[in-house]
């Protein structure tokens, strides 16, 4: 579980992100929703702790992490959870199968880690078979259901994503809901930025960053 409380983020003077108070429940898909420009990015880097907020409060599990340290906030992102970002975090240089298990010799190019386990998530996410191939050769779909193969294998408990249907076609787009309704129905806690309209169907609560308004369906 997520909880922003009275969250405020500003970029430079302006202020992106005004007093959210939210919460992201285990077990259920959050979708952030608004006009383009509106804040969700931001209120969701926030959430992830990827940016400092300028008020209020971000706590996981009851603890509040705008206290952290430096070493928890690294722990929390190593161990806890998982983002599909617009800018992917993937590894270009590295092969599919090495963004997925984090795991490789040092200087080799073998893949290691649970190889099954690996070949189950790629298979999930239309990507079998492709272990080996290099990650800048995936498209940009492509890439984003990596990420999302990777947040399968590492069994992340909070699930970030950015878009996450935008670069999709309309088949793909569902396989990629369907995991992520998984992923909730796991007990896991997703939070989506977004405009598709059939995604924002499939989540459980939308919040509407611009007027900080909660719909619970
Ligand atoms: N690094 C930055 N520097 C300056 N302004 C920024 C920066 N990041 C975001 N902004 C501004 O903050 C506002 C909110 O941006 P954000 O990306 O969070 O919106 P969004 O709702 O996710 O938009 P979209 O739906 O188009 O992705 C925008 O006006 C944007 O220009």
């Amino acid at each position: 579980m997520i909880r922003a409380e009275g969250v405020s983020v500003f970029i430079g003077k302006k202020e992106v992100v005004s007093d959210v108070t939210l919460t992201c429940k285990a077990g259920e898909m959050t979708a952030l929703i608004g006009p383009s420009g509106c804040g969700k990015t931001t209120l969701l880097h926030a959430l992830g702790l990827l940016l400092p907020v300028n008020k209020g409060a971000i706590f996981y599990k009851e603890h509040n992490y705008t206290k952290a340290s430096t070493s928890q906030i690294k722990r929390f992102w190593q161990q806890e959870v998982a983002f599909i970002l617009q800018d992917y975090g993937i590894m270009d240089e590295e092969s599919v199968g090495f963004n997925v298990t984090m795991q490789k010799d040092l200087f080799g190019k073998k893949v290691k880690g649970d190889l099954a386990r690996l070949r189950d998530v790629l298979e999930q996410t239309g990507l079998s078979n492709r272990e080996q191939e290099l990650a800048s050769y995936l498209s940009g779909g492509e890439k984003q259901r990596l990420a999302l193969a990777r947040a399968i294998y590492k069994n992340a408990k909070v699930l970030y994503a950015d878009e996450p249907t935008a670069s999709l076609d309309a088949k793909n787009r569902e396989k990629i809901i369907a995991l992520f309704r998984d992923f909730a129905n796991k007990g896991y806690t997703v939070i989506i930025s977004t405009h598709d309209a059939a995604l924002i169907e499939a989540c459980d609560v939308c919040y509407e960053v611009q007027s900080n308004r909660i719909a619970r369906k």
